[in-house]
């Protein structure tokens, strides 16, 4: 193992800097050298790969976004592709890659691995959607940035006695809603893995209001639908003051959390020293908190459980 290669693919997550940091960092303290690779699989294929020294690591672990960029690059899921990325890391030397990104990502790294190529995969991405890890890489500061976002809303909802219905991201996955609506006192999370109720939610909101709760609050998980669709429904039960509210993209922006710093530099770091003890195709997380890896063939006959604990939790202190 003489050179390694790091790439970020998929949506963007904060703290994706800090791992590719992490990676850079050990791999070069172990005498490795390291090449980063601009904008996922698709620079991979088109062979935007370079050198990269301790000073291109710099000043990134507090840094939001990736700087090496990232790319929905559906190509690569053709062989094609897969051989095109394989002839590029030869061609550069490269003996294994690091491949920070969300399940997508994971799929790439595991094609990589079958046709031979040595590849680790960190779960980078908001969505926290990925298995054999408590946590994903950028899922913190989403949600922070989400909680911001939902208290302000809560300030101009209790000033109108309004009902707000705010969609979070997390493509199939509840657990930003989950996680956030129970931070900011949600009546109700709506997530697309468990069943709900309208009725019942849009009773407990008539409730609150006879009761003089000034605002109604309802997380809706993208995967469900969209806060507009909801508010629809919502309205089919009563006469509420409603709105809906999308907060979309700005939850992938900002600096990462120290979570996501720490869990960051905690997996780039373990998947190096992986990969000098001459492991591979593996997946790295982080589970009861201790760095765990798995086989990422073994992957994907798992699949990431939320902590739903967290529904029956809110509908009982959420009144
Ligand atoms: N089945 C697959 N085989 C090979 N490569 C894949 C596969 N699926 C996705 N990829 C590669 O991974 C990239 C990222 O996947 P995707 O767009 O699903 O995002 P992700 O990694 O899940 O991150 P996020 O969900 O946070 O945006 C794709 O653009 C493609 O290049
Ligand atoms: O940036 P795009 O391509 O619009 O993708 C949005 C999707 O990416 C994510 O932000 C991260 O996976 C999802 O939560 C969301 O569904
Ligand atoms: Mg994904």
């Amino acid at each position: 193992m003489k050179r390694i290669g790091i790439l970020t693919s998929g949506g963007d997550a904060p703290g994706m800097n800090a791992a590719v940091r992490a990676v850079a960092r050990t791999a070069m303290d172990n005498g490795l050298e390291v090449f980063g690779i601009r904008y996922g699989f698709a620079g991979l294929v088109a062979g935007d790969i370079f050198p990269l020294d301790s000073e291109d690591v710099a000043h990134k672990i507090n840094t939001p976004g990736t700087f090496l960029y990232t790319a929905r690059y559906p190509e690569f899921a053709n062989e094609e592709g897969q051989l095109a990325g394989i002839a590029q890391l030869k061609k550069h030397g490269i003996d294994a890659v690091v491949v920070i990104g969300g399940d997508g990502s994971y799929h790439g790294a595991l094609a990589l691995t079958r046709r031979g190529f040595n590849s680790i995969g960190l779960p980078g991405t908001i969505d926290n959607d990925i298995p054999y890890t408590e946590a994903t890489i950028g899922y913190d500061t989403a949600c922070m940035t989400a909680m911001d976002a939902i208290d302000k809303i809560r300030d101009t909802a209790s000033s109108h006695h309004r009902v707000f219905i705010v969609n979070v991201m997390g493509r199939n996955c509840g657990d930003i809603a989950m996680r956030v609506g129970v931070a900011c006192g949600a009546d109700a999370i709506v997530i697309p893995e468990k069943p709900y109720d309208v009725k019942e939610i849009a009773d407990r909101l008539k409730a609150a209001q006879e009761r003089g709760k000034d605002h109604g609050l309802v997380v809706v998980a993208e995967g469900v639908m969209t806060a507009e669709e909801f508010m629809a429904e919502l309205k089919k039960y009563g006469d509420f003051d409603a709105r809906a509210n999308v907060l979309g993209h700005m939850q992938r922006g900002g600096t990462p959390t120290v979570s996501d710093r720490v869990l960051a530099t905690k997996l780039g770091n373990a998947a190096v020293h992986l990969l000098l003890e001459g492991k591979g195709g593996l997946a790295v997380g982080m589970e009861h908190g201790e760095v765990t890896a798995h086989d990422i063939l073994d992957l994907f006959e798992n699949t990431h459980k939320g902590d739903y604990s967290l529904l029956k939790l809110n509908s009982e202190v959420s009144k």
